[in-house]
């Protein structure tokens, strides 16, 4: 990785806790219990160390953009409206991208007090099981051509000059995406999460990495993100045992040899080959890249040159 990454600064962790020169309050009980509610495994440690540096590097970028954009106003002799921040966050399947952006909104909150902080995820924009059927690429499911990227373009276009849009949202109890569409309203801030936010559109006039004001990519070792995708496989199974129309009910009548042999050939011959092909591929278009020790545990972090 090292190589590939010369128009990156490498940060170590070290280093990278003392950028933040404590001018956000400590956090409160009562936020501290909000983070462990998102994943009571998250380490708080990772979120004064880490995220907290991080939130003060987003408030140079959104100052920047945000005076960027009055002196274009200037120089156009417009009055230019407040456009939202949309920052992308991208990564393999099961790296750890829902728990990172659902933590950075929370912070972004706290941060930006009468902002309103809005999340939304890709997943929604997956063709539904019936339209990938129908295109014969069920088994290509999180691959480039199984998302509805102009749907996906649409709506940043929507939010991006200043309206409120909906969004189709996907279910992993279902395994498909839901009947029912998510209102989103014009937010201050939007976080894009999904495996495809860097990538092109199929007719290359826009890019989405062209929406995002800040990017950032979660990385780790594949075995490391294997495991993960293998432990919450198992959760889910969990949760499905009582609930027939969960999608990973079927599965809880197999042996857990059986349960466990089907979760890696899936991680193996789809998840593993997209994050080969087509994530990890990507990873130089973010601005911030986030690489996770196994316990979770940020290590490295690489922040964009040039
Ligand atoms: N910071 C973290 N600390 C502990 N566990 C985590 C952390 N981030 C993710 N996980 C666990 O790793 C798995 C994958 O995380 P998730 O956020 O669902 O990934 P993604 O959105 O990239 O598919 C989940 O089981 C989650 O609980
Ligand atoms: C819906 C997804 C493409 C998106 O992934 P996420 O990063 O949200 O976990 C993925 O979870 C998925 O369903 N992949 C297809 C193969 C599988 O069942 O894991």
């Amino acid at each position: 990785m090292e190589t590939e990454l010369i128009n990156y600064e490498k940060i170590t962790r070290r280093i990278w806790q003392n950028l933040y020169k404590k001018t956000l309050p400590a956090l409160t009980e009562q936020e501290l219990n909000n983070i462990k509610s998102i994943n009571d495994e998250i380490s708080l440690q990772d979120v004064n160390d880490v995220y907290l540096p991080l939130v003060q590097l987003i408030r140079i970028y959104k100052k920047t953009i945000s005076d960027l954009n009055f002196s274009k106003g200037l120089f156009l002799q417009k009055i230019t409206d407040n456009q939202p921040f949309i920052i992308g966050i991208s990564g393999s399947v099961a790296v750890g991208k829902s728990t990172t952006a659902r933590l950075l909104q929370l912070l972004l909150s706290r941060t930006f007090k009468t902002s309103k902080v809005e999340l939304v995820t890709t997943d929604g924009f997956l063709y539904s099981k019936d339209e990938l059927t129908k295109k014969g690429i069920l088994d290509r499911k999180g691959f480039p051509e199984s998302y509805d990227m102009e749907a996906l373009i649409s709506f940043l276009l929507a939010i991006k000059s200043g309206s409120s849009a909906t969004i189709p949202v996907y279910s992993h109890e279902i395994y498909d995406v839901l009947p029912e569409k998510e209102r989103i309203d014009a937010p201050d801030i939007l976080i894009v999460e999904g495996i495809n936010v860097f990538q092109t559109s199929a007719n290359k006039q826009l890019y989405i990495n062209d929406f995002f004001d800040f990017s950032i990519y979660v990385d780790a070792k594949e075995h490391n993100i294997e495991r993960w995708y293998l432990e919450r496989f198992k959760t889910f199974l969990a949760l499905a045992k009582q609930d027939p129309n969960n999608y990973y009910h079927q599965f809880t009548a197999l042996s857990d040899d059986a349960t466990m042999k089907l979760a890696k050939d899936t991680w193996k011959t789809v998840n593993l080959v997209n994050l080969r092909n087509y994530i990890e591929p990507t990873r130089s278009r973010a601005e911030v890249i986030l690489h996770k020790d196994k316990t979770h545990k940020i290590d490295k972090i690489y922040l964009k040159k040039y």
